[in-house]
């Protein structure tokens, strides 16, 4: 077993570091936070994401998880570590490094007082040449070493999604590294080896490259999905079920997975990937047509939402679902907020139900309404009662599919203009005073 620090308490770092944990590894967290410090700490998660409670009251109780902000502690008492600090757009739309290089030159100082060999391992996401160009040389410098000699150098990309995040770290559709040095490369396929997936071994360049594909990949099948969705309604026909057909061939390999007609896609990382892989492209020349594209078509599907609330002539619209997507707190790049925002900046009065978000409040952890910058008082906009909500709006915009919601979601239909951006229940099409996006 390994002794592990992960910087950046994040929806990554958090994640990988209680399942490094729970698989026997002794895990040091490391984040310039107090109140995510804290969380851990205490045995809290400091994200709401399922499943991660109970695991981290089982990690931390156990000793194996701990949380600081003591860079030096942290390095000198783990062999290993990984960068999960957060990678956001610059205002250009190429990728935002300073985190990165601020926790690389924390650890580069680190290394300088420590004899024995560490491998420095980033995971966040970062466009191919970020390694080469910016980690090593500011690792270096700031440790005096030479990075695959002195210490190990990696990058290791992760795939997980939120919401799923535990169920995908032990079930990858992926695994992909580069490493400098031997050791590194070593401890990685070690710390793989026993999950069902295929360990790609590259170049740090590919493997930062791989991520962006994949990614890209993703923005680019639900705008493809959604805009058969569109054709499809303004045609007449169930967008979902075209698509569904379309899925059911798997001899070309495809995957259901992203082929779903509906809202925009957003969260914290497809927009700003598919930013900063365009921004390349334009940057070594190459003309990226399709990724103008995606970003083009996503807007219009929010201004597509728009224009059904507006098509409403509801006054008061309540919101089910902000996040970005269903199981998360997670509120960066929600296209239910861009669409939420909009709407208040018109006039339209806004409510919300979103269990998740309410939960991070209501917990008062210190991440509560994570990512929103565009909605107006968020918080005293959150209603804890689904009826409540209902009883309370001239429309209801369903963003997010909880469950618990579709029983009182199909009767309010019968009343109100509801508005459906995920489809709540296969078999409703648009009809009457319901109104799906693409069915
Ligand atoms: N969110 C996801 O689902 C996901 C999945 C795969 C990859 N990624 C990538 O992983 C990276 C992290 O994403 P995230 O969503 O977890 O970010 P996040 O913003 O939630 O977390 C980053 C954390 O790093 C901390 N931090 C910043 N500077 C630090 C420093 N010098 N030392 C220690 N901690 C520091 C911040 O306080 C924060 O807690 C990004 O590059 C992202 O693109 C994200
Ligand atoms: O069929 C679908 C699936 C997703 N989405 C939307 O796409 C966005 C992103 O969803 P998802 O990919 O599930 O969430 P993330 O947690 O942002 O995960 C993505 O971004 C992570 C950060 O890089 C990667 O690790 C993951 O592999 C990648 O899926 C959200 O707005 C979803 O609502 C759709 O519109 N239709």
């Amino acid at each position: 077993m390994a002794r592990i620090s992960v910087f950046g308490i994040g929806y990554v770092g958090v994640v990988s570091a209680a399942c490094l944990a729970k698989d026997g590894h002794t895990v040091i967290a490391v984040d310039v936070d107090p109140g995510k410090i804290k969380s851990i700490n205490d045995g809290l998660s400091p994200i709401v994401e399922n499943g991660l409670d109970a695991l981290i009251a089982e990690v931390v109780a156990a000793g194996k998880l701990t949380a600081t902000n003591d860079v030096q502690y942290a390095i000198d008492n783990s062999d290993a570590s990984f960068v999960a600090v957060g990678t956001p757009s610059a205002p250009d739309g190429s990728v935002g490094l300073t985190y990165v290089e601020g926790v690389c030159r924390n650890i580069g100082a680190a290394l300088a007082n420590k004899s024995s060999f560490h491998s420095v391992i980033i995971r966040s996401t970062i466009v191919p040449g970020s390694c080469e160009a910016t980690c090593i040389p500011v690792l270096e410098k700031a440790s005096g070493k030479v990075a695959g000699t002195d210490f190990g150098m990696g990058y290791y990309p992760e795939f997980l999604r939120e919401s799923t995040a535990i169920e995908d770290y032990y079930d990858p559709g992926l695994i992909v590294f580069g490493a400098l040095d031997k050791k590194t490369g070593d401890f990685l396929t070690a710390l793989n080896t026993g999950l069902n997936c295929k360990i790609h071994v590259v170049d740090l360049r590919t493997a930062e490259m791989v991520k962006y594909t994949s990614n890209t990949w993703r923005a680019v099948k639900v705008t493809f999905a959604n805009e058969i969705g569109n054709i499809a309604k303004a045609s007449g026909l169930d967008g979902q079920t075209v698509m569904e057909i379309l899925c059911s061939d798997e001899k070309v390999a495809m995957s259901k997975y992203f082929m779903r007609p509906g809202f925009a896609f957003g969260g914290s990382c497809l927009p700003k990937d598919v930013r900063a892989l365009r921004y390349l492209a334009n940057s070594t020349g190459t003309n990226a047509h399709l990724l103008n594209a995606v970003i083009e078509a996503n807007e219009a599907q929010i201004q597509r939402a728009e224009a059904m609330v507006e098509a409403s002539g509801a006054a008061k619209v309540g919101f089910v679902g902000i996040s970005f997507k269903p199981g998360t707190d997670d509120l960066r790049e929600s296209p239910l907020a861009e669409l939420a925002a909009r709407l208040i900046a018109k006039g339209v009065e806004v409510g919300i139900y979103d269990p998740y978000v309410f939960e991070a409040y209501a917990a008062n952890n210190s991440t509560a309404g994570r990512g929103n910058d565009v909605i107006p008082d968020l918080k005293d906009r959150m209603v804890e009662d689904l009826d409540h909500l209902i009883g309370d709006s001239g429309a209801i915009l369903v963003g997010n599919f909880y469950k618990n919601t579709v029983g009182s979601l199909e009767k309010a239909a019968q009343t109100r203009p509801v508005l459906d951006l995920t489809r709540m229940k296969r078999d409703m099409v648009s009809e009457g005073q319901y109104q799906g996006i693409c069915w």
